[in-house]
């Protein structure tokens, strides 16, 4: 037996597929001088009781990739550790039952090819050629994915575990971590059962124990791990002769088969069948204080609940009717752990230096092995191959609270495979973080989203508009709001526009030295006092990080302002990058935000306010409007003429009301995306990511290589402007129907792939469908024309002056 280690230079904490891969992907990077602590044996928790499947479908870029990238792992792996393991590759088909979902699958499709997965738009009839046991009358088409399988999830884990151990990684079993120390200099001790681990780096990788052992990080500036555990169900059928003779014939297994609009994976289990609800009428566990979590709950399951999921099983045996011919042998009802989205947490913890995530996966076996390579990447390069913002662990904030997480676990469950439209907004768990404002927006009409928890009107409805879920059942433009949201683009551009912006992440960064830290972290100049600036930061590869406002209010006093959804993420930046006398402190939820733009707006808050509103241009400064203190900066994110009026909460509702009273028109997020992208202005984690460096971004007037300071990625920067960028920024004009490019589209010229859309919209102002997106240098040409493929159509695109495509000159802005 070999001895305890006392010093690793990473704890994992969590002996499940995830913890087993993220150990592997470190010691293929380098660092063989970790540990995994279990607490019973390994895959004790979700894994060994979990389906097995291994699909890399998604709509989201960053879990196709993911997804993608444990299909190539695993197809390798058993060869590689020397582990045999069963990995059935049997291609699934995906059922469409109504034209959306068709134009999911082709939007889906097309990532996919991008990515290199060969994908098939298939008809009924050729779906019923590969797979005769199903009935296919009632069907729209299916989605072919030669590349989906199974798995079996012990041996995955015991492969990756081997192939970890074999690179001098250390496995404990039956070893409960009870707690953790952090010491001055940042580095850990876990403590165990069996004695302390001396380590740099903490890893929560311990499934739907994750949010008890996350309790231990809150001493150290942790928060509660928003998650919670779900039931999930699947049955397996007794040995049915027709699938053993089809097997036999055709020598593999049928197609993993998903029927997303009704809600189930069916698959071939040996000779039967493995059907997999995810049933709308589901249920939670431990979620009440007479429910609670066991201390240990290893390898258990829960009974069998069969009346939840009549309906679903009724309806697959009608699909495949086959199915009805065999009885149900087994039922394995175990626990699954849901954050509020339905993706788990990989990447740094929020507020917590030197501690990392990975857990809370409802699709662990598909995800594993690219969670695995992401997490050892965050932690060994503190970046990832691809941006991951989709799974990070900072995209929640404050707002999660057990309510919202057991609301939201629960309605993401019951719609595990719903379509996710751009006008549709979930209504679980709605109305956690309210505008001082909010009830007046309400009343104007306003149709709401939720924007890191806070409330925002996307639109404003008119008396008779339809506002249910229903109506935002559309991939299209056309619906109740299209008409508002012009109208809202035409106050803006016309007369005057007011939109409140509660929850705009806003830090004060103060104390002698301030400046001098923040000119080596940001990549450009910082702005006089009295004037703001836009500042990047970038990480070591100079790949985009974030986009602040810096406001500067005195020689070390700063207000960086920046997206609500970044909060917690741009906090960590700055809290880590400033050195000690210098605070960062988080004063979001104190004030609200309104934007007051158009041609009018001087006009508007003339007879408002004692501000000088002939200060130019990027300048700021205190004044009253309404007769309460705010402050005014002289910006526009919709490219018109105006003002950020920023001021506390409880003097908002005086400012908002003597606005609206002057004549401005309330307008909302979907008329302020539309009139951003007209002008080029970037958002973050669509047009800014970590994907795209920023000289590709076309953001090369933002960063000043000539200061003397260093700054994360000013050598990668310079030795990408000599060598040139392989991508470029653009701006499209889109041929479009009644889709606008959602993000990543496909860009092509001819047959060949050249680029992707970040964002697209219809701009009322210009009158047409435009994208921005990333393009192939050599074609990023005015004139260049390409095609931009948009929900499965190819439509006839055009590459723009390198300027915004409205008001071209800023004349108006600068009026
Ligand atoms: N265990 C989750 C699998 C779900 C799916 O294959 O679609």
């Amino acid at each position: 037996m070999s001895e305890f280690p006392t010093k690793a230079r990473v704890v994992i904490i969590g002996g499940g597929v995830v913890g087993a891969s993220s150990l592997y992907h470190l010691a293929k990077k380098g660092w063989t001088d970790c540990v995994l602590l279990e607490k019973n044996e390994l895959t004790a928790g979700s894994t060994w009781h979990a389906a097995g499947n291994v699909p890399t479908f998604s709509t989201s870029w960053a879990i196709m990739n993911m997804q993608r990238y444990s299909t190539e792992l695993y197809s390798r792996l058993g060869e590689e550790v020397d582990y045999p393991m069963n990995y059935h590759v049997s291609g699934s088909i995906r059922l469409a039952h109504s034209k959306e979902r068709m134009q999911e699958f082709q939007r889906a499709m097309s990532m996919g090819r991008y990515q290199g997965i060969p994908m098939e738009m298939w008809t009924p009839e050729q779906a019923k050629e590969r797979y005769p046991f199903l009935e296919t009358h009632d069907l729209e088409g299916v989605l072919y994915d030669p590349t989906d399988g199974d798995i079996d999830p012990a041996q995955l884990t015991q492969a990756l575990a081997k192939g970890a151990r074999d690179m001098g990684q250390k496995i404990i079993r039956f070893c409960p971590a009870t707690g953790v120390t952090q010491h001055d200099d940042g580095t850990w001790t876990v403590h165990t059962e069996k004695g302390d681990i001396d380590c740099d780096y903490v890893v929560n990788a311990a499934g739907y124990y994750a949010q008890r052992v996350g309790e231990w990080f809150k001493p150290y500036g942790g928060r509660t791990v928003p998650a919670m555990v779900m039931s999930h169900q699947y049955l397996l059928t007794d040995e049915i002769p027709e699938v053993e003779a089809w097997s036999k014939e055709n020598g593999g297994k049928l197609p993993l088969l998903r029927d997303v609009d009704i809600s189930y994976y069916l698959r071939q289990e040996k000779h039967g069948f493995n059907l997999g609800p995810y049933e709308p009428n589901c249920k939670g566990h431990w979620m009440t204080e007479d429910d609670p979590m066991p201390e240990d709950f290893s390898f258990q399951l829960w009974n069998d609940d069969l009346d939840r999921i009549e309906d679903i099983v009724t309806d697959a045996m009608e699909r495949v009717p086959l199915m009805a011919t065999s009885g149900v042998g087994r039922v394995i009802n175990g626990p699954i752990p849901y954050a509020p989205d339905g993706l788990p947490l990989i990447g740094p913890m929020p507020g917590v230096k030197n501690a990392f995530e990975a857990h809370t996966f409802t699709f662990g076996i598909a995800q594993g092995g690219g969670a695995g390579k992401v997490l050892a990447e965050w932690i060994v390069d503190g970046a990832t191959e691809w941006d991951m913002w989709a799974v990070d662990p900072r995209r929640y904030t404050d707002y999660t609270d057990q309510d919202y997480c057991n609301q939201k676990g629960m309605e993401v469950y019951g719609n595990e495979y719903a379509m996710h439209f751009p006008h549709h907004e979930w209504p679980a768990a709605r109305d956690k973080k309210l505008s001082p404002v909010h009830a007046k927006v309400k009343e104007l009409g306003g149709v709401m989203g939720v924007y890191n928890g806070w409330e925002r009107a996307n639109w404003f409805a008119q008396p008779g508009d339809d506002t249910s879920e229903e109506s935002a059942h559309t991939w299209g433009r056309s619906g109740p709001w299209e008409q508002r949201i012009k109208e809202e683009c035409e106050a803006v551009r016309d007369h005057c526009g007011v939109l409140d912006l509660p929850g705009f992440s806003r830090f004060v960064v103060k104390g002698e030295g301030a400046a001098e830290a923040l000119r080596g972290l940001v990549t450009g100049g910082l702005p006089k006092v009295g004037r703001i600036n836009l500042v990047y930061i970038a990480d070591h590869r100079g790949r985009i990080l974030t986009e602040m406002s810096c406001m500067r209010l005195g020689e070390d006093d700063f207000v960086m302002i920046t997206a609500a959804t970044a909060q917690w993420h741009d906090r960590d930046i700055l809290r880590n990058a400033m050195p000690a006398g210098v605070t960062v402190e988080d004063v979001t939820t104190t004030r609200d935000t309104l934007i007051v733009t158009g041609p009018k707006s001087r006009e508007i808050l003339s007879g408002l306010t004692d501000a000088d509103l002939s200060l130019g241009w990027l300048t700021h400064q205190a004044a009253t409007v309404a007769g309460q203190p705010a402050h005014l900066i002289r910006v526009s994110f919709a490219g018109e003429l105006g003002w950020e009026v920023h001021a506390l909460n409880e003097h908002m509702p005086a400012i908002y009301d003597a606005i609206l009273a002057a004549g401005a028109k309330p307008f909302g997020m979907y008329a302020l995306n539309s009139l951003r992208i007209e002008k080029g202005y970037r958002a973050w984690k669509g047009d800014l990511s970590t994907d795209y460096s920023l000289l590709e971004g076309g953001l090369e007037r933002f960063v000043k290589f000539d200061k003397p300071q260093d700054f994360p990625g000013k050598a990668a920067l310079l030795a990408e402007k000599q060598r040139g960028v392989k991508k470029s920024f653009v701006t499209l004009v889109v041929e479009a129907g009644d889709c606008d490019a959602p993000y990543m589209s496909c860009i092509w010229q001819g047959d060949q792939i050249v680029g992707e859309t970040t964002s697209g919209a219809w701009g009322y102002r210009v009158g047409k469908s435009v994208a921005l997106g990333m393009i192939k240098a050599d074609l990023a040409n005015p004139g260049t024309e390409l095609e931009v493929e948009i929900y499965g159509e190819k439509c006839r695109a055009v590459v723009q002056e390198d300027q915004p495509l409205w008001d071209p000159a800023n004349e108006r802005l600068r009026a």
